[in-house]
């Protein structure tokens, strides 16, 4: 079943649609992007699955009930948020941070549920005592990430939650991503504008297009079967690469869910079974 459901979703601000009649199926455990150009209407999307906003026609379901009919902290309880300047409050130190909400849905906060919480985002317990601004930018958006997992969610929403990171910072956190302990077997839905990020991290992608869903399919599907020629050219520049990355290392005999991308810049592997995965990669597309 899906754990989130939009039917029919439309959404106006003065008059201008921003949201055209959207219906998605989103699966438990799965991670989707919400992908496209600046003001698609990706947050907004976003904003209506926690109830930030509500449609002006159409619902939203979660776990088969309408989200209206839920009480707001109820359902934020099962939805954590990450945004993309994490939103730290600069006073507190990380471990008062994360107490916080803890606190507020009145659940314990004991010093091992802390540590726990922060070691599932990867980060030593020694981060706890250190306020906000002595955290290097990747690891706040950890303590960010943690502080959504704090009242243990079944969803977590991420609008944007490694874009304000520098190259180095935002490809390791993508990496760190698929392999962190505490978002395993979440459902995860981000927002992102940037094409390599959501064929990298998502299962499915929802591709917007003025508040229309262009597409929402899985990244190899959106190449190889593009609903529209709209899909078609707005993957055109990154064709090739974003092949290149979802061709994965199963499919070329390598059991391991690496994509060839990874592969390509991993040391693990000798010069010649990098090409042997080119070669592989290159009769995939002759
Ligand atoms: N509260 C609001 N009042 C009026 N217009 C709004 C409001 N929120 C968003 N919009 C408009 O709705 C459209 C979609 O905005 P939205 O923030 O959802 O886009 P986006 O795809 O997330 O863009 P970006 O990547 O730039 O954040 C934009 O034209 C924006 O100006």
């Amino acid at each position: 079943m899906a754990i989130i459901q939009l039917e029919n979703v439309q959404k106006s601000f003065e008059q201008k649609p921003v949201l055209r009649r959207i219906s998605m199926d989103i699966h438990e455990g799965e991670t989707v992007a919400l992908l496209g150009k600046s003001g698609s209407g990706k947050t907004t999307l976003l904003k209506h699955l926690n109830a930030l906003l509500k449609p002006d026609d159409g619902r939203v379901c979660f776990q088969g009930t309408p989200i209206d009919t839920l009480k707001p902290h109820i359902l934020r309880r099962q939805m954590g948020y990450v945004i993309q300047d994490v939103g730290l409050l600069p006073h507190l130190s990380i471990e008062e941070n994360l107490t916080m909400p803890l606190r507020i849905t009145g659940r314990s906060a004991s010093q091992d549920t802390i540590i726990e919480l922060i070691e599932l985002v990867g980060l030593h317990e020694k981060y706890l005592n250190r306020m906000p601004h002595e955290l290097s930018g990747g690891q706040q958006q950890r303590v960010g990430i943690a502080r959504a997992l704090a009242t243990n969610p079944q969803v977590i929403l991420m609008d944007e939650p490694f874009s304000a990171l520098d190259n180095i910072t935002r490809i390791q956190l993508q990496d760190d991503f698929l392999n962190l302990k505490g978002l395993a077997a979440k459902t995860i839905i981000m927002v992102t504008h940037d094409v390599f990020e959501a064929f990298k991290l998502a299962d499915r992608i929802a591709l917007l297009h003025d508040g229309e869903l262009m597409q929402f399919d899985t990244p190899i599907n959106l190449l190889t079967k593009p609903a529209s020629n709209h899909v078609a050219d707005f993957l055109k520049n990154d064709h090739l690469l974003l092949k290149m990355h979802q061709i994965t290392c199963h499919q070329l005999g390598h059991h391991s869910t690496k994509t060839v991308f990874h592969a390509l810049e991993s040391d693990e592997l000798k010069s010649t079974e990098k090409l042997a995965i080119m070669q592989a990669f290159l009769n995939f597309h002759s």
